[in-house]
């Protein structure tokens, strides 16, 4: 197995309006030395609240938003140190798959065209090479050739999520990076579009950085998952050991509230664990673990010394009191 994305102490920031004219710039840290590889051929869930990070953790990863420090190795190129010249040869082997299908594809152009349009862009192919293909990308995702000539509006939503899959299959990606790619679709409708990218990435080899709030769809597609918290990696681990024996309370938090999930399980049980209040400001972090202060296990070290993801058992947890739910 290699490694096809690393991404070390990756850092974004964005600065705030001042309060009044001469105050300083304050600063919100969305993402804080944040560091995960990724495995070809795999899928790494990236999962956590509103505002912890997820999507600009994925989007600075493949440079579509400025880090402010970090390293992304991808294939051992760190992205973040090319020029743009450089960067546009790599533009290929990475492409996106938004949330909304409604809203990412041009509702005055044929599919055909939406589809082939990352092609000619690129200039790659002949016009005979782009037409197969798209066909053949139809194919792929499940949707027939004799629809290529309708418009967006004329599929359903299911069927617009396929042909916003084929269009990010066309150059033949190294990296698919799924943002919510389900979340606005009926549940019966999800599992077949999750079926799809499970198919795709055991037949065409691809990796998937996959975001979403909802475990039971990291569950489905992900073999390893990253849980975060304000800006931070607070859990990393297979699947299998982050459902059946997680290791950081927040992790357990999340798992307990989502109680279908921990009784699909079939050993491990998470009692519910409840969690009261918001995340802290991400623009005035606290000094120790930013979950203490929601923690039923923090303790005085928990509010001084922010604790450092590190290797515990079979994952990596950044907490000074890992352990099961119940320890
Ligand atoms: N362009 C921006 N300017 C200022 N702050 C931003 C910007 N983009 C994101 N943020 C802030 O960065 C933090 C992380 O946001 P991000 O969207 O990455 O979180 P997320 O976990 O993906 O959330 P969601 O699930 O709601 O999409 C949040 O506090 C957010 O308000």
């Amino acid at each position: 197995m290699s490694t096809l994305l690393d991404v070390r102490d990756l850092t974004v920031r964005f600065a705030m309006p001042r309060k009044g004219l001469f105050g300083p710039r304050p600063w919100l840290e969305a993402v804080r030395k944040v560091s995960f590889s990724l495995e070809k051929g795999h899928a790494l869930g990236i999962v956590g609240e509103s505002g912890s990070g997820k999507t600009t953790t994925a989007m600075a990863a493949i440079r579509l938003t400025e880090a402010a420090g970090g390293q992304v190795l991808f294939e051992g190129d760190d992205l973040l140190s090319l020029s743009d010249e450089q960067m546009r040869a790599h533009r290929r082997d990475v492409q996106l798959i938004f949330q909304d299908p409604y809203s990412s594809l041009n509702p005055r152009a044929r599919v055909a065209d939406i589809v082939r349009e990352p092609l000619d862009l690129m200039d790659i192919g002949t016009p005979d090479d782009r037409r197969a293909r798209v066909e053949e990308l139809f194919k792929l995702v499940g949707l027939r050739p004799d629809q290529l000539n309708l418009f967006p509006h004329q599929f359903s939503g299911g069927q617009r999520q396929r042909i916003s899959i084929a269009r990010a299959l066309t150059t033949n990606p190294k990296l698919l990076v799924c943002d919510e790619p389900v979340s606005a679709l009926d549940v019966a409708i999800q599992a077949q579009i999750l079926n799809l990218l499970a198919k795709l990435k055991s037949e065409l080899g691809l990796s998937y950085l996959f975001i979403s709030h909802d475990l039971g769809v990291v569950r489905h597609v992900c073999d390893d998952v990253a849980v975060m918290y304000l800006g931070q990696i607070v859990e990393h681990a297979s699947r299998t050991a982050l459902f059946e024996s997680p290791q950081h309370p927040y992790t357990q938090a999340l798992l307990s509230a989502a109680p279908s999930l921990a009784r699909r399980k079939s050993k491990g049980y998470v009692r519910p664990l409840k969690i009261s209040g918001d995340p802290p400001s991400p623009i005035n972090p606290p000094p120790g673990c930013a979950f203490a202060e929601r923690c039923p296990r923090a303790r005085d070290i928990c509010r001084k010394t922010p604790p450092v993801l590190e290797d515990r058992g079979p994952g990596r947890v950044a907490c000074h009191v890992p352990g099961p739910a119940d320890a």
